[in-house]
């Protein structure tokens, strides 16, 4: 059963049809104060084709009305890296499509995520992944990275927008256009920062039910080759307090994977229920910044990919991409 709610009005972002981006509240003080280390954030992608431009016809609003447009949570010392900073925000119709997944660990953020780029053509852009590709580095930071991340906590902003800027700007000299983000921002600071130079045209928050997550991610597999992830969890869980009943089949890798199939450190149960914890506290006033700005898209996952796929497509309006692709061109 979809759980998910339409807006009233349409939204569209970004827009064919030439509607307004909604108007966004300023970002904080704290935000603005390290703008230039950050620039490389700003990197906007070469000339999309325009077939490549999608529209969300609506958005579903969330639940907090009350969510505040920025936050003072920030001790900002100056970042020890520095970026070029000749850079500009680019208009959505030159551009493909710069959105950012959100949700819990285990959510299926990544699944989702890179199943839309490929829809997209667009990166994935997971900062979990430049973290563990980071760890598998040798050096002193990945030393330091594997004790923060193997007790399930939050790597540094600093360490994060470092990661994330040289990734940007390596899509950008390959020409890349437009980018999902998948795992960023997770705090407040990160999206603060995000907002300050980039728009993000659309966040979608994915949701599933707590019990769910954790089976998820103990059931989590990743192909030590290929580096695809799956699922070996069989999830078959009752309706109850209101919630509704859910289940998932497992996502099992092909034949030439089996063997290979790794466990990642931090999905042990004590880490995912820290990692949890860490999201409630610092990752779900990211969502309330986002609400506030009018750019959230929240998404309760009905179940599998066979069911969550095609509502996921209609709830972004990307059901008929290929025929509106078209008609656009
Ligand atoms: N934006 C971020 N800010 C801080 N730490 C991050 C960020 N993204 C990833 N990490 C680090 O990488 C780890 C793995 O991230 P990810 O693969 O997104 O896992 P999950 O969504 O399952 O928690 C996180 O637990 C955290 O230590």
């Amino acid at each position: 059963m979809i759980s998910h709610r339409r807006a009233a009005s349409p939204f569209l972002y970004p827009s064919v049809a030439g509607s307004p981006s909604p108007p966004s509240p300023p970002v904080s003080a704290a935000a603005a104060e390290i703008e230039p280390p950050m620039a490389a954030l700003t990197r906007l992608l070469p000339r999309a084709p325009l077939t490549s431009r999608v529209s969300v016809s609506f958005l579903q609003r969330c639940s907090s009305s009350s969510a505040p447009a920025s936050h003072s949570d920030s001790q900002i010392s100056p970042p020890p890296f520095t970026f070029s900073p000749n850079l500009t925000r680019r208009d959505p119709k030159d551009r493909n499509v710069q959105w950012v997944f959100l949700g819990c660990p285990g959510v299926g953020k990544g699944t989702y995520a890179s199943r839309l780029c490929n829809l997209l053509g667009v990166p994935h852009i997971a900062t979990g992944d430049l973290v563990r590709d980071e760890l598998s580095s040798s050096g002193a930071l990945s030393d330091q990275l594997k004790e923060i991340v193997n007790q399930g906590k939050l790597v540094s902003d600093e360490i994060v927008l470092s990661l994330l800027s040289k990734r940007l700007e390596a899509g950008e000299a390959k020409g890349e256009s437009g980018f999902i983000l998948d795992g960023f921002p997770r705090t407040i600071r990160q999206a603060e920062i995000l907002e300050g130079m980039i728009d993000i045209d659309l966040v979608v928050n994915l949701k599933l039910r707590e019990d769910v997550l954790i089976e998820k991610c103990l059931g989590r597999r990743l192909c030590s080759q290929c580096g695809k992830n799956f699922n070996m969890a069989s999830i078959n869980v009752k309706g109850e307090n209101g919630n509704p009943a859910i289940s998932m089949a497992p996502l099992l890798p092909p034949a030439n994977c089996m063997s290979k199939l790794i466990t990642r450190a931090d999905d042990t149960e004590e880490v995912v229920r820290e990692r949890l914890r860490i999201y409630s506290e610092k990752s779900q006033p990211v969502e309330d910044f986002y609400c506030s700005r009018g750019k959230l898209l929240e998404f309760d996952l009905p179940g599998g990919i066979p069911e969550s796929w095609p509502k996921l497509l209609e709830a972004l309006d990307l059901d008929d991409y290929e025929e509106k692709r078209s008609a656009a061109a």
